[in-house]
């Protein structure tokens, strides 16, 4: 469907760091228009200007909290919020048939199936990073991995973010985690070392581990090590600005208005999916 106005958006955690930037970003980005914004029940933010939250200046859209009735009179909702939140959201914009955009991290498997669930009605697009350069990254990850023989190649992923980080191992570094999975045709989950302390033996053969920094204002710091004997792989993203993932996410939201209700990734937005 090709739209003759700007897509209407609802931004949820709208004063939250992702939330102010993607005001800032939609105000800035051709083909979409900030419809609502929306804050928890309670929230000191309810009631305040939208714009002046995000440092843009009055707008004259208010934060309010009640998502339904945003939803149902918008096209889509660009969400950075908690699990929780971004659960009931799913479920709300599959009631309204709307785009959801998902970047929140931190999600369960039983969080996973309920927004694969409310694919069935929603156009819904979820990643643990939405900016071109990380997925750019998990496909060269993927062929690193594929190329690189486990038996002889050890993967570690380390991720380095703010101090009020609430989630570990990162999204980012989990979909990194994946995609050298994807390429060693393992699966992560029974295959990946979270945390290692005391006395852990030596390394096993074929696992994927994962190291996590908190401190500071870092935006996102990823490297993967690729660690074969005497020489060594790495492949890194660093964030400099939350731009990037803001500008990925309404991309992924443009381009949903486009598809049929289902479970897409920023892999499939951006054409680097080979599925
Ligand atoms: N995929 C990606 O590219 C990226 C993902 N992220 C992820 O996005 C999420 C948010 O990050 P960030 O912006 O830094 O976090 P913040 O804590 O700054 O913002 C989250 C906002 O969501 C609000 N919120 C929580 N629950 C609800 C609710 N039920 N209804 C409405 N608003 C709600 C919070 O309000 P309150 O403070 O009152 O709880 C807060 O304002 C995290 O999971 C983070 O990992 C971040 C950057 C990029
Ligand atoms: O919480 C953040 O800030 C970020 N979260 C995402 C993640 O968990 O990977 C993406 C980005 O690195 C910033």
């Amino acid at each position: 469907m090709t739209m003759d106005r700007d897509m209407k958006l609802v931004v949820t955690g709208a004063a939250g760091r992702m939330g102010q930037t993607l005001i800032r970003v939609i105000h800035a980005m051709p083909g979409a228009v900030l419809h609502a914004a929306i804050e928890r029940p309670g929230s000191p933010f309810v009631g305040k200007d939208a714009g002046e939250i995000a440092g843009l200046g009055a707008n004259g859209v208010i934060i309010g909290d009640e998502p339904l009735e945003a939803f149902l009179h918008a096209d889509g909702v660009v969400d950075f919020t908690s699990p929780a939140a971004s659960v009931a959201f799913a479920g709300l914009a599959a009631q309204a048939r709307i785009v959801h955009v998902i970047g929140t991290t931190g999600c369960s498997p039983d969080d996973e199936e309920k927004f694969r669930a409310a694919g069935r009605h929603a156009r819904i697009v979820k990643s643990g990073n939405m900016s071109l350069g990380v997925n750019l990254l998990s496909v060269l990850v993927e062929q690193a991995a594929a190329a690189l023989p486990a038996r002889d190649w050890d993967i570690d992923v380390l991720e380095m973010h703010h101090r009020h980080k609430v989630d570990a191992p990162s999204g980012t570094a989990l979909l990194l985690g994946e995609a050298a999975a994807r390429g060693r045709k393992i699966d992560l989950a029974t295959h990946s070392v979270r945390v290692r302390d005391g006395h852990t033996g030596p390394r096993g053969s074929g696992t994927i581990g994962f190291a996590t920094l908190r401190g500071g204002s870092v935006i996102g710091e990823h490297t993967v090590y690729f660690a074969g004997e005497g020489e060594m792989v790495t492949m890194s993203h660093s964030a400099g600005d939350r731009s990037i993932f803001a500008r990925g996410a309404v991309t992924a939201a443009l381009w949903g208005m486009d598809r049929k209700p289902g479970f897409y990734s920023m892999l499939d937005v951006l054409g680097l999916s080979n599925s």
